[in-house]
């Protein structure tokens, strides 16, 4: 099986391009497989591209844990390089079926490489039942989390998929891998939730990690920056258009207040090709 190394920001994808409608158990397995890092190729995710009848192309992807996510920022931005320079799609506009439905991307390209993709996120979820939260009320605005005899506040975001996102301190210095598997199964998250460990340094500017749902310390979230930017604005401490530093570089997040929707840009990058050879 032919594979492509990608990544966005240094979260990393394994790319397969099929020319049917993949099944998703048996890519399910192969994500555990391949996405290891000791015994496999080693990714954050695999994703399969295959052709759609209503978008340009559609795609899944699977965390490293084998689950298969809603919303994955960061690969629909490696998949749209992977349509505009390998199948020839070439087109500055186009659209990606995804698991919550049909997405916009924009491609700004030179030479025929895909250097700044701004990808269409979507409107943002807030009601507790949607994300899901275990909650009352309209939305989760800094609510408390008893997790590990420690107490945190979160707001929790929906981009199709589940995010809480803290306000810490200072998050470079953050110890993630000790509270991220916490968060992530807490009893307030059904679904479980991806967390986003947050420090807002002005109304445009914010640092950002993230342990993610399936998969662990990433170094870097495209669901989980727009998750951020919203919960901001909602904290009344980011403005609609923000820089979200995180440990891989640097995202472009706007919450338009025209359609409510959050837009998303920021590179993508070919590491190398591959074979897998099933054992
Ligand atoms: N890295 C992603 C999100 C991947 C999915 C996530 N782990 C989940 O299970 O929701 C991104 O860039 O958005």
């Amino acid at each position: 099986m032919k594979f492509t190394k990608m990544h966005g920001l240094g979260n990393d994808f394994i790319i397969v391009y099929q020319n049917h409608t993949p099944n998703l158990e048996e890519f399910s397995r192969l994500a555990v497989q391949m996405c290891h890092r000791h015994t496999g190729i080693g990714a954050d995710g695999l994703v399969v591209v295959y052709p759609s009848e209503n978008a340009d192309a559609a795609m899944r992807i699977f965390n490293a844990d084998g689950s298969l996510t809603e919303q994955c920022g960061n690969a629909m931005r490696c998949v749209a390089k992977y349509c505009y320079e390998r199948l020839s799609a070439l087109k500055d506009e186009f659209t990606l079926e995804t698991k919550v439905g049909l997405q916009t991307v924009w491609v700004d390209g030179s030479l025929g490489k895909a250097e700044k993709i701004r990808v269409d996120m979507g409107e943002p979820v807030l009601e507790p039942s949607r994300i899901p939260v275990v909650a009352t009320g309209r939305r989760v605005i800094n609510q408390p989390v008893e997790a590990g005899g420690a107490q945190f506040y979160f707001t929790g975001v929906s981009m199709g998929n589940p995010h809480a996102v803290i306000e810490v301190d200072d998050a470079s210095r953050f110890p993630v891998e000790k509270w991220g598997p916490i968060l992530e199964t807490h009893r307030l998250f059904p679904n479980k939730s991806n967390v986003e460990f947050v420090t807002f340094h002005s109304p445009s500017e914010v640092t950002m990690r993230v342990w993610e749902r399936g998969v662990g310390q990433t170094m870097a979230c495209g669901s989980g920056a727009c998750a951020t930017l919203v919960a901001g604005v909602l904290l009344g401490k980011l403005a609609r258009r923000a820089v979200i530093h995180l440990l891989g570089g640097d995202l472009e997040i706007e919450w338009s207040e025209a359609d409510n929707r959050v837009y998303m840009s920021g590179p993508a990058a070919f590491v190398y090709d591959g074979v897998w050879l099933p054992a």
